[in-house]
């Protein structure tokens, strides 16, 4: 659905910061883009959604050029970015001006989401918070239906309270017809949420992998007497945790955190264990 290929980019005067992307976005996902800060995910973001142009290479939504910005092809797209600009409208407003760019838009769910983050119509966006401001662009998002939805750092400037709550309302909008993008340096923040781990650094993509091969391959806790050579990373700043090549080990859950440190401390490890199993890896 959403490809990425050999794609570069920097900013003038300035050091890469995309080296060669290669990458796939398919529908019924839920894309957890990870990276430290710094490391282009927002700027990844901006090039697939054809607000920022690469130096080369494409990006490509259903094989057309989203630098082309055609308005057929960017109506199957929303893009909730990490800092944004609203009107100085009520959400009611805001809500009839925007919508008609997106046939599939649902004002029934519109406004199920808005009181579900206990905003009410009349509220004028300029005068709310920068989390409640994030909420209306995050129901919108969700109720226009696109195909595809990329959220930059969505949790950002949200209370705990909120952080559950936009957990249980991204889990209700997944559906196999849609390909979700969420990009976050708060790698915990998207536990249980996401089911396709990618992470950036240093300009590359140095892990990309479906949960379940992560599963399957990957055994996450902590391990007593474990064989050495089955260790793959350990942290002893969280209660020595490890991640162990799981073998025949039971399965255990994905501890996205530790996984995000692994792959940053120790990728070429992690990934020579995984591209043995079934999924395959492309990195
Ligand atoms: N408009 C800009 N002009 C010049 N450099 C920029 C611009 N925007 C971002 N950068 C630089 O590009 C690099 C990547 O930035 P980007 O915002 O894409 O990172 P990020 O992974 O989203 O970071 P964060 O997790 O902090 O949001 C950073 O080094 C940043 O300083």
């Amino acid at each position: 659905m959403l490809t990425v290929r050999q794609l570069s980019f920097n900013y003038p005067n300035s050091r890469p910061v995309l080296k060669s992307i290669d990458l796939d976005f398919e529908t019924g996902n839920i894309y957890g883009l990870f990276g430290k800060n710094g490391e282009g995910k927002s700027t990844l973001m901006k090039i697939m959604t054809g607000l920022l142009f690469p130096k080369s290479g494409t990006s490509t939504l259903h094989g057309d050029n989203v630098k082309k910005r055609n308005a057929e092809s960017l109506q199957h797209v929303f893009f909730v970015p990490e800092d944004f600009e609203l009107p100085s409208l009520s959400i009611a407003t805001f809500e009839k001006v925007q919508s008609p760019f997106y046939p599939k838009f649902s004002k029934e769910k519109f406004y199920e989401l808005i009181e579900e983050f206990k905003l009410y119509p009349t509220n004028i966006i300029s005068k709310l918070s920068f989390g409640q401001k994030k909420k209306v662009l995050m129901a919108f998002g969700l109720s226009t239906n696109t195909k595809v939805l990329l959220l930059d750092e969505p949790t950002n400037g949200l209370d705990i309270p909120s952080k559950s709550q936009f957990r249980k309302v991204m889990a209700s909008a997944v559906d196999e017809g849609k390909c979700i993008v969420i990009s976050t340096h708060q790698v915990r923040d998207l536990h249980s949420l996401i089911n396709h781990v990618v992470i950036l650094d240093n300009a590359s993509v140095i892990f990309d992998q479906p949960l379940e091969t992560v599963s399957e391959g990957l055994w996450f806790g902590k391990a007593s007497n474990p064989d050495e050579s089955s260790i793959l990373y350990s942290e002893s700043s969280f209660g020595g945790k490890t991640i162990l090549a799981r073998n025949d080990m039971e399965e255990t859950e994905v501890d996205l955190e530790l996984l995000f440190n692994g792959v940053l401390s120790q990728p070429n490890k992690i990934n020579a264990i995984l591209k043995d199993f079934h999924h395959g890896p492309r990195v």
